[in-house]
């Protein structure tokens, strides 16, 4: 009821008309001018771009666009969180709080990247020509974009951290779904915001069905293998740009990866134990052959979370960029990449990944049983309540 009457109170207060609405931080860029940098020519037309829009793209996506620029022009949230009944204060507030230290110069990227999906998805779809760039929209958690022979699934819940609900779960296997058949050479997985991603949404715990936990666990490992398949299976080369920390499931897929690009505030944990639960996403295989039986206990086991500089040591991330130049760097590199003829790299993805193919079917499966049986146990339940409750952080 409180998220509606939000909603309802955002719109009443921003949607008078979209142009009205999203003209606001336009006017602020003015007064704030000074204050961009390199990339200001692309963040001034991002801005016009966003006058332009003929659909409302929404609150949620408003409340992005506000929180990126506020970022983008003025860095981390300095203002004091408005009280809980200033519902509309406080979500702006609470969505450019969310960006955490995310630098300027990311914001101004990801505000510019925003707008450059937003302005391809709210065209009328009869303007996409097959074969051409594209960007394809009608995800709820995700931004999905095609260019340059690169489709890049951005995880897009930053308020949350992007925590994997039971949409987005099901939104990725769509998006890479889609992706193993579109005409791009590579795929893109990569966060909104902050963060990486923080793991499974622990608020998918709360939504029990009528055959009770045992029906939840179930159907919980019975998506859990699903998912962990599409990235099993997924036929073209598949890199993970880790823009800020990584939590719990995000960090063990990164195994079934083929190339890892993180940035230095990036981190890696899995802290399975504490949360009473097992490794997942192929990891109790792929992280021993990775880094040593020893250093994958250490991070599987007992929850030692990496940084990145360890991460790349230990062979799970591949190259390490500094936060500043991160997504120029990484970008750049990547449509080098796409460049390269995609039937040979599909190919050659191929023979590296089939001789395992079968043995990671086989290792997803026996982590989702038993993951079934671990999220039943009070450890688990416990863990969840309490973060639920407020009463605990990683
Ligand atoms: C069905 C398939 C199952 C697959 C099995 C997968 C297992 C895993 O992935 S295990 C890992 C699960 N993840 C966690 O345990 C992380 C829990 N989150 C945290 O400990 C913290 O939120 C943090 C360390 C990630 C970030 O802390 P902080 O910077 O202080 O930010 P907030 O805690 O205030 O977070 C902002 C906002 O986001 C919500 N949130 C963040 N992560 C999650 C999450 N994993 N699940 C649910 N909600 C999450 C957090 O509650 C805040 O929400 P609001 O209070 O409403 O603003």
């Amino acid at each position: 009821v409180a998220m509606a009457h939000l909603a309802w109170r955002l719109a009443q207060r921003w949607c008078p008309s979209s142009l009205q609405v999203i003209s606001f931080p336009v006017v602020q860029l003015h007064l704030n001018r000074t204050a961009m940098r390199a990339s200001q020519k692309d963040f001034e037309n991002a801005m016009n771009q966003v006058k332009l829009l003929k659909k409302d793209p929404g609150n949620e996506v408003k409340l992005k666009l506000y929180s990126l620029y506020k970022q983008a022009t003025e860095g981390p949230c300095n203002v004091p969180k408005p009280g809980v009944f200033d519902l509309i204060n406080k979500a702006k507030w609470d969505a450019w709080n969310a960006l955490g230290s995310l630098p300027k110069e990311t914001a101004r990227q990801n505000y510019v990247d925003l707008v450059s999906s937003l302005s391809s998805s709210l065209e009328s779809s009869s303007q996409v020509e097959p074969g051409t760039d594209r960007k394809s929209t009608g995800y709820e958690t995700l931004m999905v974009t095609s260019e340059d022979g690169i489709t890049k699934i951005m995880l897009n819940r930053p308020t949350k951290k992007n925590a994997l609900n039971v949409e987005m779960y099901h939104e990725i296997m769509h998006a890479l779904k889609a992706a193993s058949k579109d005409d791009s050479a590579i795929t893109v997985l990569t966060g909104n915001g902050d963060y990486y991603s923080s793991g499974n949404d622990l608020t998918n715990f709360t939504d029990i069905p009528p055959g009770g936990v045992e029906e939840k666990a179930k159907n919980g490992a019975i998506l859990l293998r699903e998912f962990v398949g599409c990235f099993i299976d997924f036929p073209k080369p598949l890199i993970a740009v880790v823009n800020g920390p990584a939590v719990g499931i995000s960090v063990t897929l990164l195994g079934l990866f083929d190339a890892v690009y993180a940035s230095d505030r990036a981190t890696f944990h899995t802290p399975f134990s504490h949360l009473g639960q097992s490794p997942e996403g192929c990891s109790s295989y792929t992280f021993p052959k990775i880094m040593s039986p020893a250093k994958a206990t250490e991070m599987l086991v007992f929850g030692k979370k990496l940084t990145a500089g360890e991460a790349c040591a230990q062979g799970l991330v591949t190259e390490v960029f500094p936060d500043r130049t991160f997504q120029k760097e990484v970008w750049t590199r990547l449509k080098a990449f796409a460049k390269l003829p995609p039937n040979a790299m599909r190919i050659s993805k191929e023979i590296i990944r089939n001789r395992e193919k079968e043995k990671l079917h086989a290792v997803n499966a026996e982590e989702c049983s038993v993951l079934q049986g671990r999220w039943l146990s009070d450890e688990c339940m416990n863990a969840v309540v309490n973060f639920l409750s407020r009463k605990s952080k990683l």
